[in-house]
């Protein structure tokens, strides 16, 4: 199993290409679904979670090309691919698929809006929480869909097509939201979502959709409308960039101190983030290129942050916001409201030295004046990232193992940041 290899102790100074949102393409590709038509994607990360869904859509009879090829090729930065659904061939996606990813459950919104049944194993993903998926359950049925879970399958059916309906989340869920955008886009009559995600990544699901012919307004407030059509057809969209990547290079750059510009990145998807980076310290500008960073000499802030959804402080950003006030002057707090389990990367952290405790909801970091290297296990994507940052900074050499949860989500990671004048390298085994 591959490991990264870290010395800390350098600066980060150069740039970073920030690649398209793995939590945007995700919804995007499966969002091929709903139309026999070619769906075209422009900027689709290279990452474990896309090869994974091209697989769970490939059982589904989604036929792929990447830049006009069957094979991935280049350099395996952000690519172009293109989708094609001609005909839904298999109504069911299997435990095996499933199971590795959370987002891959989220085929049962076109499936049942485009052939009236769905059969999806529950989902897996980062293990962060119970994760239950009973807002996609109580969404589609506003929508007319009869649904029965059976031997750990959600099994859904609208015989008669999905029919409009108002739905008001009780809690915000993204993935709900989007299930229930791209399910409401084909069925008859209007649909209002009351309480929806606000999440950059629903707002450009919701401009891809519109591109293939949906009448979605709203997206990216807490109310959209729906207004069903008959089909959908094919269209070309780009994914917009990664606003958790962007996040995490701030806060690379905060805690090693440096000037880097993360090119590409977008300020306006993560202004809250932002701007708790801002606090501890760091400048943070805004050019035609992107987003720059630096720090000089001064230390770290300590700032306290709680998460919450967008426009709030992302969940997806707080293991390594916490890595970052490993190193701050003072005592920080660090709440997560999102996920019942997301702190699984503060025993790891400890062992590089970092004192954190846990009261509840709220971690409690008392900054320390140095980190020492250790080997460490990633427990799961974002708790993986935060362990680099920390590692960054810590004196001597820090092993990350179980690298295939940054694999998901951080695109040529160990290449990004070694260009910036970390040391840092993939030991493959
Ligand atoms: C692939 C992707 O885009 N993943 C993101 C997505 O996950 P995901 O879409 O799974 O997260 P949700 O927004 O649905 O989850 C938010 C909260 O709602 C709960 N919930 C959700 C659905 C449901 O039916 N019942 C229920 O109780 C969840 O357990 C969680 O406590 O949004 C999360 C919150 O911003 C991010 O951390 C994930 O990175
Ligand atoms: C939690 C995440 O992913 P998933 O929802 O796929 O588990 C994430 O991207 O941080």
């Amino acid at each position: 199993m591959d490991k990264i290899r870290i010395v800390g102790g350098n600066t980060l100074s150069g740039a970073i290409p920030i690649s398209g949102a793995k939590n945007a393409a995700l919804p995007l590709m499966i969002a091929a679904l709903l139309t026999d038509d070619t769906l075209t994607l422009d900027n689709v990360p290279h990452l474990a979670d896309v090869e994974q869904l091209i697989r769970i859509l490939g059982n589904h009879g989604v036929d792929y090309s990447v830049n006009g090829r069957r094979e991935s090729q280049g350099d395996g930065y952000s690519r172009t691919i293109h989708f094609t659904a001609r005909n839904i061939v298999n109504a069911t996606a299997p435990y095996e698929l499933v199971s590795k990813m959370r987002a891959s459950f989220w085929v049962i919104g076109p499936l049942l809006a485009r052939i009236g049944e769905a059969r999806v194993s529950l989902p897996g993903g980062c293990a962060i929480g119970t994760r239950p998926v009973d807002l996609f359950i109580d969404g589609l049925r506003a929508l007319g869909a009869e649904i029965d879970i059976d031997n750990g399958y959600v099994v859904a059916r609208a015989k008669n097509g999905l029919a409009g309906g108002r739905y008001t989340f009780p809690k915000v869920s993204v993935g709900a939201t989007h299930v229930l955008m791209m399910a409401a886009s084909l069925a008859k009559g209007e649909t209002v979502i009351d309480n929806a995600a606000c999440e950059p990544e629903v707002a450009d699901l919701a401009n891809c959709l519109n591109a293939m012919g949906a009448r979605i307004s709203g997206a990216g407030t807490a109310t959209i409308v729906i207004e069903g059509v008959s089909a959908l057809s094919g269209a070309r969209h780009r994914v917009i960039p990664d606003r958790i990547e962007t996040g995490t290079y701030a806060m690379a750059v905060a805690m090693t101190g440096g000037d880097v510009l993360l090119e590409g990145a977008r300020a306006d998807l993560l202004e809250t983030a932002l701007d708790a980076i801002a606090r501890t310290g760091a400048e943070i500008s805004t050019t035609n290129e992107g987003i720059r960073v630096t720090r000089n000499g001064a230390g770290i802030a300590s700032v306290d942050i709680s998460t919450a959804p967008f426009p709030g402080f992302p969940t997806d950003l707080q293991a390594q916001f916490m890595g970052l006030m490993t190193r701050a002057e003072g005592r920080s707090r660090i709440t997560e409201t999102i996920f019942e389990n997301r702190f699984m990367h503060v025993q790891e952290l400890a062992r590089l030295g970092a004192h954190i405790s846990l009261s509840g909801q709220t971690a409690i970091v008392e900054g320390v004046a140095q980190l020492n290297g250790a080997p460490v296990m990633a427990t799961d994507l974002r708790a993986s990232v935060s362990l680099v940052i920390a590692g960054l900074a810590a004196q001597g050499e820090t092993t990350v193992n179980r690298v295939y949860h940054l694999d998901r989500g951080f695109e040529r990671l160990e290449e990004k940041l070694s260009r910036c004048g970390a040391q840092i390298e993939r030991i493959s085994s």
